[in-house]
């Protein structure tokens, strides 16, 4: 995790990414692979490529993390795959259209990596399976260059296929006398991996004329998409049983294409006589999510992942504090519900939290903002409050507490970002007694382009912070810094080693 930047904050915001998916307050990521035949890439004539960006999204993780090495601990889901779509391993639009889609979204909060393991797990949700049976964990850290390249092709001989398989911790000894022991399911091996991988999207003539020719290239299907199976747009067994069956795409162009090297699923299937591929397809979703989780999970021995995010039925989001000139503080902020049978009332009763323990208990104003996605529905409350301050800490509502600090903490109200100037302005208060003669730091972290791969990188930018004013109890500090770019930057104050919570800079200001 970056320095200043808490666990709470990463798992809150993945949470939103995951339950905020259409409406108030939504993130377009789950819109992207909505339905599962939807593409969302750059390439121009987008309805007429052939592609689909959820099939993007599974391959990319798998590229990503195939060249892992879990005995050495390096590599595994890090993003690296960006730096690395040159090399004809990684051949296709999938690299860069994942990266460009889910770039603007990336943060100090959320890494690149973060954002394709949440991306696997809607597309599996968005393609008929359940998006509640794969945990989700936080935490990746992105690579700075590229890994080691070895990410099996066609053409690739079954014993160097499962041996860069097992490197990455997909075990190939696992046998058809397991399958109904936990620990097949914990260590799926190569050929589930590719047969739960192929039930979705194509091979695409643009990428690979040496497996389907040229001739699926149509002018409505313009990279030559030769689908797998006859249902490329679902998460099913469909394709083991027509390659079982030898109908329908009959396992597809990695099965049948006339180039007898290109056969790698044939070679994977048949290495032990169809045996676990028969398994398999009897039993497709449960392995198959058992395989995306431990691919997404796959990570250098030098990240410590989250435990697995829950949907919140309850949380505060967009918190801000304002200060008066007298020195009274206000909260103010936004509490989501989740729900998915009855709906919440009009209005929240939340109560604060006082270090006097005199908490003092309001009304929210009624209900202005719903969404929907896959946990339930969502409804927003606005509340504004002034507090007892200094000496509030929190507050409570529904079961539900929220903690917050007004010992110090920016003012978002009274920032400003300005785009076109490529400036961030924060201002700030901090409690006199707490600076204690001491000064202010403020600290951006600004995901910005970097060379070799369209994942952003997260510059930490230092901002000398110069007193304002005395408000009160309070002394106000200001901080102006120049930045490459103003999209997605979270910000936060410390004096010494008391910090406040980050703030995402969408709620400043906006110039
Ligand atoms: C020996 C192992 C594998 C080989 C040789 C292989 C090879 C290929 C090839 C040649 C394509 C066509 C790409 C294109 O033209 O766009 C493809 C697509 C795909 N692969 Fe694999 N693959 C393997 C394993 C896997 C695994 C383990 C997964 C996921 C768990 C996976 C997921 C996908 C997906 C989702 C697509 C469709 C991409 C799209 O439609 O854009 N593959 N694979």
């Amino acid at each position: 995790d970056f320095p200043g930047i808490d666990r709470e904050d990463m798992i809150e915001e993945m949470e939103h990414f995951l339950v905020d998916n259409t409406g108030t307050n939504s993130v377009p990521i789950v819109a992207a692979v909505s339905p599962c035949s939807n593409y969302a890439g750059f390439a121009s004539d987008p309805t007429n490529r052939g592609e689909q960006t959820s099939a993007q999204w599974v391959r990319f993780a798998f590229h990503d993390f195939v060249t892992g090495n879990v005995a050495a601990g390096t590599g595994g889901l890090d993003a690296s795959l960006g730096f690395e779509s040159d090399r004809p391993e990684n051949h296709g639009l999938f690299v860069n259209d994942t990266l460009e889609f889910l770039a603007p979204t990336q943060s100090a909060y959320l890494s690149m990596a973060d954002q394709i393991a949440l991306g696997v797990l809607v597309s599996v949700a968005q393609c008929g399976g359940n998006a509640k049976a794969i945990p989700l964990r936080v935490g990746r850290i992105d690579a700075s260059a590229a890994g080691p390249s070895g990410v099996p092709t066609p053409f690739t001989a079954i014993e160097p296929t499962l041996a860069q398989f097992a490197q990455a911790g997909m075990s190939q000894s696992d046998t058809i006398g397991l399958v109904y022991d936990l620990s097949f399911f914990l260590s799926p091996n190569a050929d589930f991996a590719s047969a739960c991988g192929h039930s979705l999207g194509r091979v695409h003539a643009v990428n690979f004329p040496d497996i389907v020719g040229d001739s699926p290239i149509t002018s409505t299907n313009l990279d030559g998409g030769v689908s797998f199976d006859s249902t490329p747009a679902a998460l099913d067994p469909t394709g083991m049983n027509e390659y079982l069956t030898g109908t329908g795409k009959a396992g597809g162009p990695l099965v049948t294409s006339s180039n007898v090297s290109a056969r790698s699923d044939f070679r994977l299937f048949n290495s032990d006589s169809n045996a676990t591929i028969t398994t398999l397809a009897a039993n497709t979703g449960q392995i198959c999510s058992g395989l995306f989780e431990k691919m997404l999970n796959t990570v250098p021995s030098t990240v410590s992942l989250s435990d697995p995010i829950t949907a919140m039925p309850w949380k505060v989001v967009d918190f801000n504090m304002h200060i008066s000139s007298g020195g009274s503080v206000r909260i103010e902020g936004l509490i989501r519900a989740l729900w998915t049978d009855t709906a919440p009332p009009n209005q929240i009763s939340y109560t604060l939290v006082s270090s006097s323990g005199n908490g003092s208990t309001h009304l929210s104003d009624a209900a202005s903002g719903t969404g929907s996605g896959l946990f339930g529905s969502t409804t927003y409350y606005h509340f504004v409050i002034a507090t007892d301050s200094p000496g509030t800490t929190g507050m409570t509502f529904e079961g539900f507490t929220y903690n917050f600090s007004d010992e110090i903490f920016i003012l978002p109200s009274q920032s400003t970002v300005k785009s076109g100037a490529n400036t961030i302005e924060i201002k700030a208060a901090v409690l006199t007694s707490t600076l204690n003669g001491g000064t202010m730091t403020g600290t951006l972290y600004v995901p910005e382009t970097q060379e070799g791969t369209l994942a952003k990188k997260i510059n930490i930018v230092t901002v000398p912070m110069t007193v304002l004013s005395t408000n009160g109890d309070y002394t106000l500090f200001d901080g102006l810094a120049s930045v490459s770019g103003v999209s997605s930057v979270i910000a936060k104050v410390a004096v010494g080693d008391t910090g406040s919570k980050t703030v995402k800079t969408t709620l400043f200001a906006q110039d």
